[in-house]
């Protein structure tokens, strides 16, 4: 884990400071039980230990996900607003950037589904 300063401001003393912990994906991949579950979405961790009662899609499909990247299956139930406000209570921090990969179901990802790209590519 590490924390590292970030600053809105313009070096001058001005404006909100924040602060950013970043963890490991293995140090999120142990928080994968009952007692202590974290998952990864979109390259933030969320504790969500004190939610898994409280999920109306039930506890089963959070531990499937259970310290691992479930901003797939996230996406994939199509969750209302609503549920991304809850979020931000757990979130904990971000990944390390050493363990970011590209977000799956980027526009970039599948250039031959982007007609704009294909034609580029073709030239
Ligand atoms: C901390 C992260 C999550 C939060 C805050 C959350 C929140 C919610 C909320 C509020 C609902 C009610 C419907 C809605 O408002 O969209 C819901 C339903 C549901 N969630 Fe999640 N959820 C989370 C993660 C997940 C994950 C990782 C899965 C993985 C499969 C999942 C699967 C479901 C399912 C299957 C339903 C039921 C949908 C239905 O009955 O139509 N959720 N969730």
């Amino acid at each position: 884990m590490a924390t590292v300063e970030a600053s809105d401001s313009d070096g001058k003393g001005q404006g909100a400071e924040t602060s950013v912990t970043y963890y490991r994906l293995e140090e999120v991949a142990k928080r994968n039980s009952m007692k202590e579950i974290w998952l990864v979405m979109h390259g933030r961790v969320y504790d969500i230990t004190r939610f898994l009662n409280e999920h109306p899609g039930g506890e089963e499909v959070l531990l499937e996900q259970a310290g691992a990247d479930a901003s797939e299956s996230f996406e994939d139930v199509g969750h209302s607003a609503d549920a991304r406000e809850m979020l931000k209570q757990y979130y904990i921090g971000d990944v390390h950037p050493n363990d970011l990969k590209p977000e799956s179901g980027s526009k970039q990802k599948c250039w031959l589904c982007n007609p704009k790209v294909f034609w580029k590519k073709r030239i």
